[in-house]
């Protein structure tokens, strides 16, 4: 006679089907796993790969679309006290003590039982997790492991036939997690209990596991590996460490999941040229705002090399008269997007309670200061000339700074402190479109003016003004310009946005190659962009050489376009301080920290990056350059 020996846990053939808004998802495929009595398996896997579908499916909390779970021999239906289940977050009933929230389940499911038994069933199991002495205590005031405790002698005390951990000790520190693993440990062991747990810890996965199940990810996620575990029991923790199997089997599923996170990309990489070909970005046609100005290059580089093209976008670059307009056409809709000074998204939702989310960052440095031919003397120091001037001139004289918000304000102002003038109160600082600066030197209508590239080079080549300072002596590496989007547009337009941001990255790293700064000159001289001959262009892009009568500096990477891509809060915090101190903004009034994270959106930029091939950033580092 031949004996059928069943097991005592079977996920026969589980398929579970997701009915969305979309359509229909598909979180597992064709799971089986025969469980034996005692056996404790752990399902590992990527974030959202189904683990959680499959406990609840096993728990009877939801069902299988195909296939179904067997315990001893009867497929299940429905939750039962048979088969416990421990959350990561305790779920405990914050209005009853530890004691009696352990005995809810007890004195229901004993309720044939004595009052007495039950009493000594609850005392058991909270001796088991050393909880005897917090018994008459309420779960705030006991700690996150003592009611990761509770849960677990909650679980255990109903004498489930299979326990089920959903991540139990995933919001524990690591200390706590790894006491409360090896209590875990001995209770299974010493009760001989069968459980299923979930974990994405591998060190934990193999501490306590006899099979470790590795599910692929999703949609349709099914078993990737299946790997007993050849460790002896009982185990302790250091002997398991330096058990030469453990490495082995650590680095097996280690690689498993690398080749998971892998696939994982290239999956959102197809996603993403599939939305493209089927032309799921939402909006194609966009309008986009640039200032002539040499850091507009990432906007105009990735239109002349169709950059914008490649990723689905059709883009029409708009000129903008002033950084007033363009904020304005931000605001109205009339444009998309824009190049922007850093500040200015602050400045928009403080004056017109209005959010500009930026999630890139465009361009760093790129400025300078130019001082009006006429304190270039020789063997008179410019900064001497420049005080007696403004100390003797009968009304304030006038500096020209490109907008309030904008990095050339608060550099120059540092500047002017700094040799000892006092904006306001010496001098007036006096917002001038950037291509309007050299005109009023010219015309005697400002002594100088802090200002982006060309415009400083303009002046110099012209022989009306010489530059005393740039912000590489300022403020080396500072944040320029970003891009600025409606927030109701991003939220309108994310692939849009996403689509947008990566043409415009894959832009920096072109702009950043030193081979391809003499093209960007002049790619940036066309009249539609910049509209002036290249030599103007060229010496900031292309190791600049400043000479003045005083003295000769050749600077190099004058223009940032592929560092730090990704917003920075603290950036931020740094200009939200200058504009409160000079009184751009008011600090009193303005939620200003709060609004800091609605304007920027660096978990946008992360997903741009995530889908993003890195050879597409060719020649340069991704990791240490962004
Ligand atoms: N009720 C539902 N309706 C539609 N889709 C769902 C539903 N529940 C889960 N999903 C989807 O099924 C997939 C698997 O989800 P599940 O929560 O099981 O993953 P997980 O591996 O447990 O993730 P994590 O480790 O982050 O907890 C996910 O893509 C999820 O979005």
């Amino acid at each position: 006679m031949t004996t059928i020996t069943q097991p005592f846990l079977e996920i026969d053939h589980v398929d579970k089907i997701f009915q969305t808004n979309r359509g229909t998802y598909s979180a597992l495929k064709n799971i089986h796993i025969e469980i034996n009595k005692g056996e404790f398996i752990a399902v590992i896997g990527h974030s959202g790969c189904g683990k959680s579908t499959l406990l609840n499916i096993v728990a009877g909390l939801d069902k299988a679309s195909a296939g179904g779970i067997i315990l001893e021999g009867k497929e299940i239906h429905q939750p039962g006290p048979n088969r416990m289940v421990v959350f990561q977050n305790h779920s405990l009933l914050p209005w009853l003590t530890v004691r009696q929230n352990i005995a809810l389940g007890v004195n229901r499911i004993f309720r044939h039982r004595s009052p007495q038994e039950r009493r000594a069933i609850i005392d058991e199991y909270l001796a088991l997790v050393h909880l005897t002495a917090a018994a008459g205590k309420y779960p705030h005031q006991i700690s996150g492991g003592m009611r990761q405790r509770v849960g677990i002698a909650r679980a255990l005390a109903l004498q489930p036939k299979i326990l089920l951990l959903d991540e139990p000790f995933g919001a524990l520190d690591a200390l706590t997690r790894g006491r409360l693993q090896e209590q875990l440990m001995q209770i299974c062991n010493t009760h001989q209990i069968t459980a299923l747990m979930i974990t994405h810890d591998v060190d934990e996965a193999l501490l306590l596991a006899d099979r470790v199940v590795m599910l692929t990810n999703g949609p349709g996620a099914h078993i990737g590996r299946m790997m007993r575990v050849e460790l002896p029991r009982p185990r302790q923790r250091m002997e398991v460490i330096n058990n030469p199997n453990y490495y082995r089997m650590r680095g097996e599923i280690i690689e498993f999941l690398d080749q998971q996170k892998k696939s994982k990309k290239q999956q959102e990489l197809n996603r993403i040229s599939i939305a493209i070909s089927r032309g799921n970005i939402e909006k194609v046609n966009l309008d986009l705002g640039f200032i002539p100005l040499t850091d507009a290059s990432p906007l105009i580089v990735a239109q002349e090399q169709k950059l914008f093209d490649k990723y689905g976008l059709e883009v029409q670059l708009k000129r903008q008269s002033s950084w007033t307009s363009l904020a304005e056409n931000v605001i109205n809709g009339a444009l998309d997007g824009a190049m922007m000074v850093a500040g200015m998204p602050l400045v928009i939702a403080a004056e017109h309670h209005q959010t500009i989310v930026t999630a890139m960052t465009l361009s760093r440095n790129g400025n300078a200061i130019t001082l009006s031919n006429q304190f270039n003397q020789l063997h008179t120091s410019p900064i001497d000339l420049l005080r007696e001037y403004i100390l003797q001139a009968k009304e304030k004289p006038i500096f020209g700074i490109v907008h309030p918000a904008s990095m050339q304000n608060f550099l120059l102002r540092k500047w002017l402190i700094k040799i000892g003038i006092q904006p306001d109160i010496d001098v007036e600082l006096v917002v001038i479109p950037p291509p309007q600066m050299v005109a009023n030197l010219i015309a005697g209508n400002i002594i100088g003016f802090c200002v982006g590239e060309p415009w400083n080079t303009r002046a110099v080549l012209d022989n009306v003004g010489f530059i005393i300072a740039t912000d590489i002596d300022l403020y080396d590496g500072h944040i320029e310009k970003v891009l600025g989007v409606n927030q109701t547009w991003a939220e309108q337009y994310p692939y849009t946005h996403l689509a947008l941001i990566r043409a415009l990255l894959e832009a920096c790293a072109w702009c950043q190659q030193s081979a391809n700064r003499e093209e960007l000159a002049d790619i940036l001289s066309q009249p539609h962009y910049l509209n002036m001959n290249s030599t103007y262009i060229k010496p900031s892009l292309c190791n600049p050489l400043w000479v003045t009568k005083h003295d000769t500096r050749y600077l190099r990477q004058f223009h940032h376009f592929l560092v730090k891509n990704e917003p920075c809060i603290t950036e931020y915090q740094w200009i939200l301080e200058q504009l409160i101190q000079y009184q751009i903004i008011d600090g009193t009034c303005a939620n200003s920290q709060e609004l800091l994270t609605h304007i920027i959106r660096d978990d946008i930029f992360q997903e741009a990056i995530a889908l993003l091939d890195p050879n597409c950033l060719a020649g340069e580092n991704l990791s240490e350059k962004i």
